[in-house]
């Protein structure tokens, strides 16, 4: 068996969507992304009972082609593409702690460079606006199967035995938006655990439960690739915004109510670019004892 290693960590969490920062940028804390085997770290890592806990882990490097560069992996140890919370949260440590005095930050990503606005007082930053990109919504792009058409608004599909209207959105990652006039625990963990891994997305994807309180407010729970429930996800806030303003119920700002705050939403008319804002909290700073396989 290996011996145990010391990594330290910083936990923070945006609307409640908590992940676990690591940083890779060569302070004498920081971690050498590869002596690590990261999917196997995010497992353990990520573990609420035997690990730090949370939705999964965050690593923090330099980019070449950006200010700095972010990795995402959800608490099965899968890479996704982009995270919008943890985009946020990127952004406040990087300011705060004192890597960086731009207030505006280019971040690469898996799913290409977002822009992150901090919005600064006395010194902190209080949160943060993302221009998260356009959202696309081609099934080879998502990527998604649909049935019907190159793209998949409202297309039925069925999770054992029971038919729903999805619309696939793409936000860097994959995301099946589904409307309903009441989200609740079964909609959630058993349909939404089934429609992650069901044969129209060939990477599985983060699956939205949508209701349109008004033209300008949505309430929605996420079901997420690789993590499960989580209390917000960004992208998915994003997702659901779009789905629900291709199909007129709601304009182009929208504030989106998730178990674990608020995100707010504007989709730019003009070019499809789709801006996030929400908050960025730090939680907690230690070591974890990393046990390799
Ligand atoms: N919670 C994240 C998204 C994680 C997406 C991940 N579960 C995936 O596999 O795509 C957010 O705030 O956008």
């Amino acid at each position: 068996m290996p011996e145990k290693r010391k990594i330290y960590f910083t936990k923070m969490q945006g609307a409640g969507n908590d992940y676990v920062y690591i940083d890779a940028l060569g302070t004498p804390t920081s971690l050498s992304p590869g002596t690590v085997n990261l999917p196997d770290l995010a497992t353990k890592i990520s573990d609420r009972h035997f690990g730090v806990g949370g939705d999964g882990l965050i690593v923090i490097m330099p980019s070449s082609s950006a200010d700095f560069r972010m990795r995402m992996f959800n608490a099965d140890g899968s890479e996704a593409q982009m995270c919008g919370n943890a985009s946020r949260c990127v952004a406040k440590y990087l300011y705060d702690k004192g890597f960086t005095d731009k207030e505006e930050i280019l971040l690469e990503t898996n799913s290409g460079i977002k822009i992150l606005r901090l919005h600064i007082e006395d010194g902190e930053t209080r949160s943060v606006t993302v221009d998260m990109g356009c959202y696309y919504l081609h099934c080879k792009d998502i990527p998604a199967k649909g049935a019907i058409d190159d793209v998949m608004i409202d297309e039925p599909v069925v999770a054992d035995g029971r038919e729903f209207l999805i619309t696939a959105v793409g936000m860097g990652n994959p995301h099946g938006v589904i409307f309903t006039d009441s989200i609740d625990d079964c909609l959630v963990h058993h349909y939404g655990s089934i429609l992650e891994t069901s044969d129209v997305w060939p990477e599985k994807a983060n699956i939205e439960f949508v209701e349109v309180e008004s033209p300008t407010r949505l309430k929605m729970r996420v079901w997420e690739r690789g993590t499960g429930e989580t209390l917000a996800c960004g992208t998915g806030a994003c997702a659901s915004a779009v789905a629900s303003f291709l199909k007129g119920l709601s304009g182009n700002e929208v504030e989106v109510v998730l178990l674990g705050g608020i995100l707010n939403i504007r989709i730019d008319k003009e070019n499809g670019h789709v801006h996030m804002h929400g908050p960025a909290e730090f939680v907690a700073e230690g070591h974890y004892y990393y046990q390799p396989d």
